[in-house]
């Protein structure tokens, strides 16, 4: 199995005046293709910091973090505008649609920005819409959804470019219980079809889902906790 992702005695410091804030002190990780990875922690921890530099929307301030072997900390802006754009899939708890496009136009701006949008890549964004459940929604407008169908959009886009991972950032925090469910079953058949998932929330029950485990404190891993029950269901999954 490759590694998607290698995060290599990572820091960051953010200078404040005279003061320096340490906000990530070594941090070392690795999430292979086809993982499922949740960063968990207090408030201050670093969890948003550490989804920036994955998110290649900063750089450390020393380690490497290495995308399919690339190491991002060397490479310049642009290139990390090309990073965001071809390599990683977001999903953000305010959904980020674009208020004035349909459904399947939402699912579509990633190609357009990229002048790729042919009439095979649209069949595949109406696959997508499929995919997520909402294949009868597709000239529907952001404000004519419902919270978790706005979410499903966002994951339709994310998977476009067919990142290397989806990078999700409290992606239920906006949603009721049961919508929450339903996100996060969507991101379990996501797993389970081979796409690798980084995740940040606060919340355990969201969490919990995935296979591991990251728990941040003071800017440092406190843990990296395998998931038991994701686990066997991984064995179950290979037996059958
Ligand atoms: N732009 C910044 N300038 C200065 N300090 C910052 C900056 N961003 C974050 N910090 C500091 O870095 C530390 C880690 O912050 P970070 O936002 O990564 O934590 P977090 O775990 O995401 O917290 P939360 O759960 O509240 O979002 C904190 O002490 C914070 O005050």
């Amino acid at each position: 199995m490759s590694i998607g992702v290698s995060v290599q005695n990572v820091t960051k410091d953010y200078h404040m005046g005279t003061e320096v804030v340490h906000a990530l002190r070594g941090v070392s990780f690795d999430v292979p293709e086809g993982d499922y990875v949740a960063i968990m922690g207090a408030s201050g921890s670093g969890k948003s910091t550490l989804l920036n530099l994955l998110g290649c929307l900063d750089h450390p301030t020393s380690g490497k973090i290495l995308l399919d072997g690339e190491n991002v900390a060397e490479a310049s802006d642009d290139r990390l505008a090309e990073l965001r754009a071809s390599k990683i899939g977001f999903v953000f708890q305010s959904f980020n649609l674009i208020p004035q496009l349909t459904v399947l136009e939402n699912i579509e701006v990633p190609l357009y920005y990229q002048r790729r949008l042919s009439p095979k890549e649209r069949a595949r964004c109406k696959e997508l819409a499929a995919m997520v459940g909402l294949g009868e929604r597709l000239n529907h407008r952001p404000t004519q959804l419902s919270g978790g169908q706005q979410q499903r959009v966002a994951i339709a886009r994310a998977l476009v470019n067919d990142p290397i991972f989806i990078l999700a950032d409290e992606p239920t925090g906006n949603l009721d219980s049961v919508t929450t469910e339903e996100i996060m079953n969507l991101f379990d058949e996501l797993n389970r079809q081979g796409k690798t998932i980084i995740l940040v929330t606060h919340e355990l029950d969201v969490g919990s889902r995935a296979k591991r485990i990251i728990r941040l404190r003071d800017g440092k891993i406190e843990s990296i906790t395998d998931n038991p029950a994701r686990s066997s269901a991984r064995t179950k999954a290979a037996v059958n």
